[in-house]
């Protein structure tokens, strides 16, 4: 009989020669492709609306392409298909943000979710977040939602100008009833004021180039360079702190009333949380969740006010659901698809965060032919991919159509990255969601939106910050009231 042994050694040589061939084939594959830069220095980023610059590089180097800055390789994804290929399928291995010394180790003291790496902390925190930011338990702030929404309608009625104001005051007030079962708010109050500036800090700390020490680690050894973010960290720690004694002290006396905050006190050990972390991640909600809901309902409104047709087609659905005589609820959405795609197509037409946020390749990532290698920063660019003519034909045009199926319901096979992508896609999403649907519903129940023709208002990206997370600058916007104020001033009074 023939010995098997020298067949089973060759098949294993063979093997081992076409694996080893096939990781160095991986090892040589280009990076995509991108703009020339300097042989040393790389590319110079775009000093100002980044996002805006990289859609137009999208076009001319295609939907995945490259930078690199000093030893710093990036990689921006400007298509739909690309993004789900990469940011969603490949999401084990993008799980990680890139080192921010400047935002999250000095300033964040480690504890920002939003900046942290991946590990066993991130996972934990995500953890305790998804336990109170879930579907089922984002459905239980619906009264917080429905108040605070309701007194939108009668700031308005009161004052038609700041409407923008009165947005960031119902988000404002939202997170923090979510938070720290904290009474409704005003802006000027000194805790809304005091986690404003925090938050101002950090998105101008985590602007790319703020801080070279974020390029050029060795900077974190000069004598004093980093002494602002030192200091802005303790003011930060002793607010989020200070908040956090207040529930406790509660919890003391018998009068905490149900919100993230006691959650995370009496499940402090479950989650293994450290006191350090539980406070951050309480405090920091404000910062992910306040500013991006007040900036997209505010978008919802600039859109309804620039498009009187499509604005129309929600009153009519509105009038023949709800009605004239109460006001919408939570429990009308299902029947609401126009609303529902309204919103959808104000979040894809402006989009909050409008340049998406860097994830870290952990592993070399294949793609069409291409590496993104491991360490790269890899970007999903939310304003080219909201303008990807192949998944939103005539991207430009404002057209909640998109949206509907052929059975006029909110279509299930289309989507956009509104709340980013894979592992650390924004698990305040669900809340997000409710509070948009509710202030919309409401609003365009209440009010016709108008623009000004004396003063009209400017819809390009330069009409908004150019920040992380952008906001319109202020505009005017005529309220017409399609209901009666008594009428509605009646039934928010009277919680119908
Ligand atoms: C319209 C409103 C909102 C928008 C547009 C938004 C968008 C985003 C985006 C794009 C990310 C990054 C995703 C990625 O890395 O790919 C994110 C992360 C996050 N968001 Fe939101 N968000 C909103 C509201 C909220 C709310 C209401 C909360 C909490 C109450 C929240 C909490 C967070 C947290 C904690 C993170 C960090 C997650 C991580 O890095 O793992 N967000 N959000």
């Amino acid at each position: 009989m023939i010995s098997q042994t020298p067949f089973a050694v060759i098949g294993l040589l063979a093997a081992l020669v076409f694996v080893k061939a096939f990781y160095t084939r991986r090892k040589h594959l280009p990076l995509p492709p991108g703009p020339p830069g300097h042989w040393l220095f790389g590319n110079v980023l775009p000093k100002s609306h980044a996002p805006v610059q990289f859609a137009k590089w999208t076009e001319e180097y295609g939907p995945v392409f490259s930078l690199r800055q000093g030893p710093r390789v990036w990689v921006i994804i400007g298509r739909y298909q690309a993004a789900m290929d990469i940011m969603e399928k490949e999401g084990a291995s993008l799980i990680d943000r890139p080192r921010y010394i400047s935002a999250s180790e000095v300033l964040s003291g480690g504890m920002r979710v939003v900046v942290e790496r991946a590990g066993d902390r991130l996972k934990r925190l995500r953890r305790v977040l998804h336990a109170q930011l879930q579907p089922k338990v984002a459905v239980t702030y619906e009264d917080i939602q429905t108040t605070n929404a309701r007194n939108v309608l009668l700031d308005i009625f009161d004052d038609p100008n700041n409407h923008q104001m009165h947005v960031r005051r119902y988000a404002a007030s939202v997170v923090l009833s979510i938070t720290y079962a904290h009474p409704p708010t005003s802006l000027s109050s000194p805790l809304v004021r005091a986690v404003n500036l925090c938050l101002s800090r950090f998105g101008s700390t985590i602007r790319p180039g703020a801080w070279l020490v974020d390029t050029y680690p060795i900077l974190q050894y000069v004598p004093g360079y980093l002494n602002q973010l030192k200091e802005w960290h303790q003011e930060e720690k002793a607010l989020f702190d200070g908040v956090l004694q207040g529930v406790k002290n509660e919890m003391v006396t018998g009068t905490a009333r149900p919100c993230f905050a006691k959650f995370l006190l009496e499940h402090q050990r479950d989650y293994s949380i450290s006191d350090g972390e539980l406070s951050y991640v309480a405090g920091s909600l404000f910062g992910a969740g306040s500013d991006t809901t007040a900036s997209a309902i505010t978008i919802v409104m600039m859109a309804a006010a620039k498009h009187p047709s499509a604005q129309t087609r929600v009153q009519e659905e509105l009038d023949a659901v709800v009605g004239r005589e109460r006001l919408p609820t939570f429990a009308d959405q299902p029947m609401l698809p126009q609303v529902t795609a309204f919103m959808l197509e104000a979040l894809r037409w402006r989009p909050v965060s409008i340049g998406g946020f860097a994830h870290r390749a952990t592993k070399d990532i294949i793609w069409n032919g291409y590496r993104i290698p491991a360490g790269a920063s890899v970007i999903g660019n939310h304003w080219a991919i909201a303008n990807d003519p192949d998944t939103y034909p005539d991207p430009q045009k404002f057209d909640p159509q998109r949206w509907i199926d052929e059975q006029g319901r909110v279509r299930d096979d289309l989507r956009f990255c509104t709340y980013g992508f894979g592992r650390r896609v924004c698990p305040g999403q669900h809340v997000a969601n409710r509070s948009i649907y509710i202030n919309t519903a409401l609003v365009l129940w209440a009010f016709r939106l108008r623009e000004n023709l004396s003063a009209l208002i400017d819809t390009s990206l330069y009409a908004f910050s150019d920040t992380a997370n952008m906001h319109a600058k202020p505009f005017e916007v005529i309220f017409e009231k399609r209901i009666e104020e008594e009428t509605i001033r009646g039934l928010v009074a009277g919680g119908d």
